[in-house]
């Protein structure tokens, strides 16, 4: 059953044009570091704007890329309800490669049942986004591997999908309208990512729209629960997630229809394969020259992670199934497999975090018939990508290379190429984070425990800026998400919202004899400290193994924990009380 929910997104009311000061255009004083260390990327961006700017988000002086989108879709309501059906109607496929459950795709072929139309998939690829937005090799492979299954579970049903590259992403919203055009489109889907650049094209494609006579007005999907509907009792976006946390269980409570999942399209009318019979066998679009992976990483990728929503929904059921139950005893042991390894389809779009909820609650039933606590941790967890994605919708900026607190931004860090190439190729005499960094490599994927590791590492005892590792691992991992991956920085390096205190730091060696006790996942990962077999494969140089490290070529640790311990303290300390 589709819910019964306004399946667009309507603005929450009229905002007059937001003027902005011109002392808010003025670059932070260090924006030309953060250019050179490749943090800004100048060819995409402006340099890294001043914290007086972000603070006039937070203020309400600047408008929110969301507002953009709502006033769009205000603004032109009564034009768009006055537009009549033509030929087809089209589904814009994003970061939402999937039938079930998807929210616009349902509403889409709704619409072209309705009318007797065809339904059409459209999907451009945009390698200036995937260079702009870090979009790692794999997740570009692994995007367009689900597109080809995408198209023949498409296809069964007598649905094309349409494929194009468009070189420019600025020319998205110009062409999108002249396909809806070429093929008599009168009404144009899409669900919405709420990453700033998005959000703005969005906004245009709206206004764009209705001046060409084509209702378009996206949906919201991607969250289970629609960012800006939680509030805290003042009324505002909550930033500590266990008060946000308790807010979406209660919401969902009262809302049921929000955890309704989305029918699947059925079969277009037969009229469809003759009248669209060129965009049936559309070739899926190329890998862009700075994405392409060798072929040894992609036959590896593509037996970790094989494409599509079928693989999806079978890996959650098995994942409920055989681990769901333990998840919350063994979710922070780093060796062997006890989470789900679904963050690469959550970020592709080929599972919806609705679906995963459902199915947990499920699962949760069926097994037991009492709550338990490892579903409703993994619940939890998938509510953190919402948590996520409400903050970014409500602070724009940290889309834009800023900390959830700008003050944060002042913070002393340093920029040495060198500890970040160490800690880049998993050579820092630190086996837990050298193992980590040699997982992303090989995996292109992270177990979350050493990601938080490799993060408090390279900001608190390397004290190299937290954004040139949130970089890092986008252009490396599958399930690259900007919210998640910002979040989890943010969370790492204590610069985030609701973020681990700055004077927590994590003790490398400590979280290693805890989460990895017997040293399985170092040495699988580490093959210079494979032959030590005791407790020593934690701290090689300083418990007895160093012959075999020395010998093997394993490095010493490049820093002394200790003592930058101290120097992040005295940072931290130090920018926080001059702001
Ligand atoms: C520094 C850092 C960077 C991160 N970057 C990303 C990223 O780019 N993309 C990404 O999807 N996750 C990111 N995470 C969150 C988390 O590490 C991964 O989602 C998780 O490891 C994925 O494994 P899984 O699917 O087995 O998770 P499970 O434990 O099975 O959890 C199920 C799902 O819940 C969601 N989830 C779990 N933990 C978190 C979390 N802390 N924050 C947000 N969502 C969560 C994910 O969608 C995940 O697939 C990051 C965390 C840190 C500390």
């Amino acid at each position: 059953m589709p819910p019964k929910r306004k399946a667009t997104a309507e603005p929450n009311g009229s905002h007059a044009p937001k003027k902005s000061k011109p002392y808010l255009h003025q670059p932070h004083p260090n924006a030309k570091q953060t250019e050179d260390f490749g943090i800004v990327l100048r060819q995409f961006y402006p340099p890294e704007m001043s914290n007086e700017r972000c603070q006039a988000y937070i203020n309400g002086e600047l408008e929110r890329p969301i507002e953009t989108m709502q006033n769009a879709c205000q603004e032109t309501a009564d034009k768009r309800r006055s537009i009549q059906p033509g030929s087809a109607v089209v589904h814009w496929f994003k970061s939402d490669l999937r039938l079930h459950d998807n929210r616009a795709l349902h509403a889409a072929y709704q619409t072209a049942k309705k009318h007797g139309i065809p339904l059409i998939g459209l999907y451009i690829a945009s390698p200036e986004d995937w260079s702009a937005h870090l979009t790692s090799p794999a997740r570009v492979d692994f995007t367009l591997r689900i597109l080809k299954r995408l198209q023949q579970d498409l296809g069964e049903l007598d649905i094309p999908l349409y494929m194009e590259t468009q070189e420019k992403r600025k020319a998205i919203p110009k062409r999108i309208v002249e396909l809806c055009q070429n093929w008599g489109a009168k009404h144009l889907y899409a669900n919405i990512e709420y990453e700033v650049d998005e959000l703005r094209r969005e906004a245009k494609l709206v206004r764009l729209c209705a001046e060409n006579d084509v209702n378009f007005a996206p949906t919201h999907d991607t969250c289970v629960v629609t960012p800006g509907a939680l509030a805290s009792q003042q009324g505002k976006q909550y930033a500590v997630y266990t008060p946000w946390y308790r807010s979406w269980l209660r919401f969902l409570k009262e809302n049921p229809d929000y955890l309704e999942v989305s029918e699947e399209p059925g079969s277009n009318p037969r009229n469809a394969r003759k009248d669209f019979k060129d965009l049936f066998d559309c070739d899926v679009p190329a890998t862009p020259k700075n994405k392409e992976l060798s072929d040894a990483e992609k036959k590896r990728f593509e037996e970790l992670y094989p494409a599509g929503e079928h693989e999806a929904l079978q890996r959650l059921d098995k994942f409920l199934e055989e681990k769901g139950e333990k998840y919350e005893e063994m979710r922070s042991i780093v060796a062997g497999e006890h989470t789900s390894v679904l963050s690469p389809y959550f970020a592709s779009g080929a599972l919806s975090a609705r679906t995963a909820v459902v199915t947990a609650k499920r699962a949760n039933k069926n097994h037991l018939d009492r709550y338990e606590p490892g579903y409703m941790t993994w619940i939890s967890e998938v509510a953190w990508r919402d948590f996520y994605k409400h903050v970014l919708a409500n602070w724009p900026f940290i889309c834009m290379n800023k900390c959830f607190k700008p003050e944060h931004t002042n913070i002393e860090w340093e920029y040495d190429q060198d500890l970040f190439q160490a800690w880049c190729d998993g050579k820092t005499g630190y086996p837990i984070v050298d193992a980590a960094m040699r997982q992303l490599r090989h995996s292109a994927w992270v177990h979350n425990r050493t990601r938080m590791v490799v993060s408090s590492f390279l900001t608190k005892d390397l004290m190299l800026d937290w954004r040139r590792g949130e970089r890092h691992f986008m252009e490396n991992l599958i399930d690259g998400d900007f919210a998640s991956n910002h979040g989890g920085w943010g969370f790492g390096s204590s610069t985030g919202v609701d973020p681990q205190p700055y004077f927590r730091i994590f003790n490398p060696l400590r979280q290693s004899e805890r989460f990895d006790p017997e040293g399985e996942y170092i040495r699988h990962w580490v093959p210079e400290l494979r032959e030590v077999s005791n407790k020593a494969i934690h701290e090689p140089y300083a418990r007895g193994a160093e012959a075999i490290a020395q010998k093997n070529g394993y490095p010493k640790p490049i820093v002394d924990h200790a003592k930058s311990r101290d120097r992040a303290l005295e940072r931290f300390k130090g920018a926080l009380q001059k702001s």
